[in-house]
């Protein structure tokens, strides 16, 4: 593909996402579901499944994908077993028949019925209140399209799980009345805080503005946004709707040898029409397709005639390019914008990366998404600052970012004191714009930036550069899946209470 036609793919991609957006032409979890949502255009979210695109189409508009699930078999019986009242010793259960169109009808009135009842803004006070929301509230396709992960799922728990293995060595009488997030060099930009939006596909299925909520709270919040390739509007109509200093970075991968021969002028290009990017991410952990099973699974339970197809997708209907470091080195030397390898594992992959002049790399297993039994991008960060000093690469000279289970402000602060430069976050963005749109966005912002203020006073900081290796002790960092469970203590624990769905 050359260079107009990778521009011309995210045209025919923005296209697309009209097509699918205005006529509704995209699918819930079936045709009926579909119905319901083109008449339910007043909610806040559309949610959505692309469907019977092309294999092309498909890869410019998702990477990750959604398939097909045309085929139905709506006049299937199924049995449905509800669970009877646990006070019966003899387990009996209550069978009920109802067909698949009556048991698709039902949910999706049910869910229907939890949009309307959704919690207000203001009752949502954290990440995770935003996932549980997301969850009652999505199709159960769509939901389980954004927050499953590849194999048996063991890095995407890992992920998040690391963050509770590292703890804070706080200091105290420290005067903190001036503390602030405000980070002022990044790659020569400023921000208001260390965090960033990831590139993630499947934007459409959240809400019919898609990428805009992303774009435009990051605008409010001085956020920056790292802008996908397969961005679902026309990439230079898109980056033009940025604010005239607001600034971006902008993530790429690549189908085709002749979309990374031409990319040389698809970076000029933007050298010179979008001079707010920052620093492109290139991926560089899509060899291939991780395989997303229990996304597979879900499909594929939600209509048993597409399970086979799914599979078959997964594995070989999206192609991209091997890439090599010669390519890197190629890259590098047809920009002046730093290049940041987005994906990266191993902390003398980092190193390399350095070595070659790189701006920096992206830890990443691509949010569980990808190789299961990857590691968890906060350990290989805390390996990967102390490599580059013992080489002799400076800190300023060389970012690193990492992704991958971030949730809370201090997530962000234990990654900024292991060496990291700016953390990006997909699935705590993904689920506020399913569930609230553009404010549900601002809202992560401000939560993230309180917790990280907070926590910045409670340790004893004022800004972002004092935060280092001896705020936190890592002892027990690489003791992976090791938890001391205290079941007497576990019984009588409070699970923190979700945020209400109130009956209008
Ligand atoms: C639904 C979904 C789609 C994604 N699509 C892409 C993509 O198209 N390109 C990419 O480089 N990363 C993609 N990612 C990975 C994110 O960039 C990021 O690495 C990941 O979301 C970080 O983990 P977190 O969701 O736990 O924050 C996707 C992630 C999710 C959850």
């Amino acid at each position: 593909m050359s260079f107009n036609l990778l521009l011309k793919s995210t045209r025919v991609a923005g296209s697309l996402r009209k097509r699918l957006v205005s006529k509704s032409t995209f699918r819930c979890i079936s045709s009926n579901s579909a119905r319901r949502a083109q008449s339910n255009t007043s909610s806040t979210f559309v949610p959505i499944v692309a469907l019977g695109l092309s294999a092309s189409v498909l890869a410019i508009l998702s990477q990750d994908s959604i398939k097909n699930d045309s085929k139905r078999k709506s006049n299937r019986r199924i049995i449905v077993i509800e669970e009877g009242d646990d006070d019966d010793d003899d387990d009996e259960e209550e069978e009920e028949e109802e067909t698949e169109e009556e048991r698709e009808d039902r949910l999706e009135n049910e869910r229907q019925e939890r949009i309307r009842n959704k919690p207000a803004l203001s009752q949502i006070f954290n990440i995770s209140d935003f996932e549980y929301v997301a969850k009652q509230v999505l199709p159960a396709g769509t939901w389980g399209y954004y927050s499953t992960g590849s194999d048996d799922e063991f890095s995407l728990r890992e992920n998040h799980y690391a963050f509770g293995r590292i703890f804070f060595r706080p200091k105290c009488l420290v005067d903190v009345t001036n503390a602030t997030t405000e980070i002022d060099d990044l790659f020569g930009a400023k921000f208001d805080a260390p965090f960033y939006c990831t590139a993630f596909a499947g934007s459409p299925m959240a809400h019919p503005d898609a990428e805009k909520n992303l774009l435009f709270a990051g605008a409010n919040e001085n956020i920056p946004y790292l802008i996908p390739i397969q961005c679902s509007f026309p990439m230079d109509e898109f980056m033009n709707l940025a604010k005239p200093n607001q600034n971006n970075f902008h993530q790429i991968h690549f189908y085709k040898q002749e979309e990374l021969d031409n990319a040389g002028e698809y970076f000029k290009h933007i050298e010179k029409n979008h001079p707010n990017i920052k620093a492109f991410f290139v991926n560089v952990d899509l060899p291939c397709l991780g395989n997303r099973e229990k996304d597979s699974k879900i499909r594929a339970s939600l209509d048993a005639s597409v399970g086979d197809d799914l599979s078959v997708f997964a594995s070989t209907e999206v192609k991209y390019l091997n890439l090599t470091w010669k390519d890197m080195e190629k890259l590098k030397s047809q920009t002046k914008i730093p290049i940041v390898l987005k994906g990266v594992l191993r902390k003398e992959d980092v190193l390399k990366a350095a070595q070659i002049g790189l701006g920096g790399c992206l830890i990443s297993n691509h949010g569980g998404r990808q190789l299961d039994f990857a590691m968890p991008p906060i350990e290989i960060l805390a390996q990967s600052r102390k490599l580059l000093r013992q080489n002799g690469v400076e800190d300023k000279d060389f970012k690193l970012f990492i992704d991958g289970g971030i949730r809370r402000g201090s997530d962000i602060i234990k990654a900024l004191c292991l060496g990291a430069d700016a953390v990006g976050m997909g699935r705590a963005f993904l689920y506020a714009m399913a569930s609230y749109g553009q404010p549900g966005v601002e809202r992560v912002m401000q939560i993230l930036k309180d917790e990280m203020i907070r926590d910045m006073k409670l340790l004893g900081v004022n800004s972002i550069k004092e935060l280092n290796e001896d705020m936190v002790d890592i002892e027990s960092l690489k003791f992976k899946g090791i938890s001391s469970s205290d079941y007497l203590y576990n019984s009588n624990y409070t699970n923190m209470p979700a945020p209400p769905f109130v009956k209008k």
